[in-house]
């Protein structure tokens, strides 16, 4: 874990303040390199690492504080940069930070306008002197941090890796077309303690949405600790939630260990998937809820915590309630707030927003640099109905930026699973400015549309109760060979 794990919010909450009051773009990179924080152009990159040969790469070998006025002058600084002759920054200072004579991270101002750069050529003995100042704060609350460890709030070393991870609304793709409702009563709540229930399907982002609403709240110095309540094996649950004492089972730890409600203390718990706890440990959760206790299994003495919960689901807990898998009290406890995400299909005209924005995520982190789509592919890939919704999207997305052998994402780059959506004529029918020919015969090569054609055939006659996916028979209607059909299925992933 690297020093800057534990205080990204704080970094990055510092990071925009410093570019609100300079007019300039700040990033921030731990000692491997990996952007914790960044303002702007460098907003969508957080978490990704710099490029190799980079100038911060640069500084955090050498622990020199560097200017650049024009990187494309100063080739030698930016030594082999992939990115050099894309870069469009036009002036960059940076400034090692240091705990104790160890080299942490770096932190740099960017210029990208010619006004930008201006400023701060004129400016660049003061912008060095501010960063020197600011690297030595980031080293203050470094220590800070280490004293109070040291201090026995051994609750934070127990926090996962990415309990610290900032995420703002701003950062949201969407937030201002399609998601701008959802976003909007988001926002009222962030300083509220009042449960926040986020619905949606799988991808649509409900975690991202929750750390957004606890980053942008008053407990956002406190962790956020999310809990995949599908994912946890139902013995192990009710411990990983609500922790236990010493010796309470078999192989427990002698010293007992806190749950998940106790290490959130004064920040969020995120309960993904909070329709499939089961219905033993739901009187458990409603207590918690209520009162704000936690009782650890095998303990007598109920542990106070003050904890934000944001739970969600993908399940419709309303049918649950009526079949009697959830209990209503616990339903109503947890819908106070109710939010929805909309499933991609519902908001078409976010998807080139995605499309757009993760080909620039994969063309900087996979050192290919800027890449376009072809534009009739954007507008197929517009038309899909992408049952995964973002996270589907975006591991596409990595998948073609992969296989794009030049700067154009074409057909050819696409993943088997998304040769469908060059026969759905209905959809390009609605999309301003489908071809007629292409309404008629899909698009792509000859042997790519008579591909699309025949998945459309095997799809309806597999899928079809008139045939009842008999095989047999529906190789004889089709006259070919059963083989052949088993083949033709295994090629076009059907089963
Ligand atoms: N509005 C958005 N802007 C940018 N990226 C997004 C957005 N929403 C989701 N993503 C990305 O999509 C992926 C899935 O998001 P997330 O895990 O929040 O979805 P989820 O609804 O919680 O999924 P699941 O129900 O399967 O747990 C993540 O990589 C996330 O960063």
């Amino acid at each position: 874990m690297t020093e800057f794990a534990h205080i990204r919010t704080f970094l990055q909450g510092y990071a925009e303040n410093i570019a609100q009051v300079l007019g300039l773009d700040v990033t921030i990179l731990d000692e491997q390199g990996i952007r914790v924080s960044g303002t702007g152009y460098y907003q969508d990159l957080i978490g990704l690492p710099a490029p190799e040969g980079s100038f911060f790469r640069m500084i955090l070998q050498t622990g020199q504080p560097g200017i650049i006025y024009d990187m494309k002058k100063n080739e030698s600084q930016c030594m082999s940069c992939k990115f050099l002759h894309q870069c469009r920054e036009l002036a960059t200072i940076g400034f090692p930070v240091y705990k104790r004579e160890k080299m942490v991270g770096v932190i740099g101002v960017i210029g990208f306008s010619p006004e930008q750069k201006e400023e701060m050529v004129q400016h660049t003995e003061k912008l060095m002197t501010f960063l020197q100042h600011t690297s030595a704060l980031i080293e203050h609350k470094l220590l800070e941090l280490e004293e109070e460890r040291k201090q026995g709030c051994n609750i934070q070393e127990e926090l996962p890796d990415d309990a610290g991870q900032a995420v703002y609304f701003a950062q949201l793709i969407g937030a201002e077309t399609g998601l701008s409702e959802v976003i909007r009563k988001a926002k009222k709540v962030v300083g509220s303690i009042s449960t926040v229930l986020i619905r949606g399907e799988s991808g649509t982002g409900k975690e991202l949405l929750a750390r957004a609403i606890h980053s942008e709240g008053n407990r956002a110095r406190h962790p956020f600790i999310a809990v995949n309540c599908a994912a946890i094996p139902e013995t192990l649950l009710e411990s990983e939630l609500f922790g236990y004492v010493g010796g309470a089972f078999t192989g427990s730890r002698r010293e007992g260990k806190p749950g998940k409600f106790e290490l959130a203390h004064q920040g969020t718990i995120f309960l993904d998937e909070v329709g499939d706890i089961p219905l033993s440990l739901q009187p458990k959760l409603l207590r918690v809820l209520q009162e704000r206790t936690v009782d650890r299994v095998g303990g007598i003495k109920p542990v106070t915590v003050n904890v934000r919960v944001i739970a969600a689901t993908h399940r419709d807990l309303e049918s649950m309630v009526r079949e009697g898998t959830f209990r209503e009290d616990l339903y109503y406890r947890l819908n106070v707030i109710p939010l929805r995400l909309p499933p991609l299909r519902e908001r078409r005209m976010d998807v080139p927003l995605y499309l757009q924005h993760f080909l620039h995520k994969y063309g900087t982190l996979l050192q290919k640099g800027r890449l376009d789509i072809e534009p009739h592919l954007l507008e197929h890939l517009t038309c899909y109905e992408w049952p995964g919704n973002i996270r589907q999207l975006e591991n596409a997305m990595e998948y073609m930026v992969n296989m794009a052998e030049d700067t154009v994402i074409r057909v050819a780059d696409l993943p088997e699973y998304l040769e469908q959506p060059m026969t759905l004529p209905d959809c390009v029918e609605a999309q301003p400015g489908g071809r007629e020919d292409e309404r008629a015969f899909g698009f792509g090569s000859l042997e790519e549309r008579v591909a699309g054609y025949e998945r459309r055939i095997l799809e309806h006659y597999l899928g079809s109760p008139e045939w009842g996916g008999d095989k047999a028979k529906i190789a004889e209607e089709l006259q070919i060979s059963l083989s052949t059909l088993y083949r033709k299925m295994e090629r076009h992933r059907l089963d």
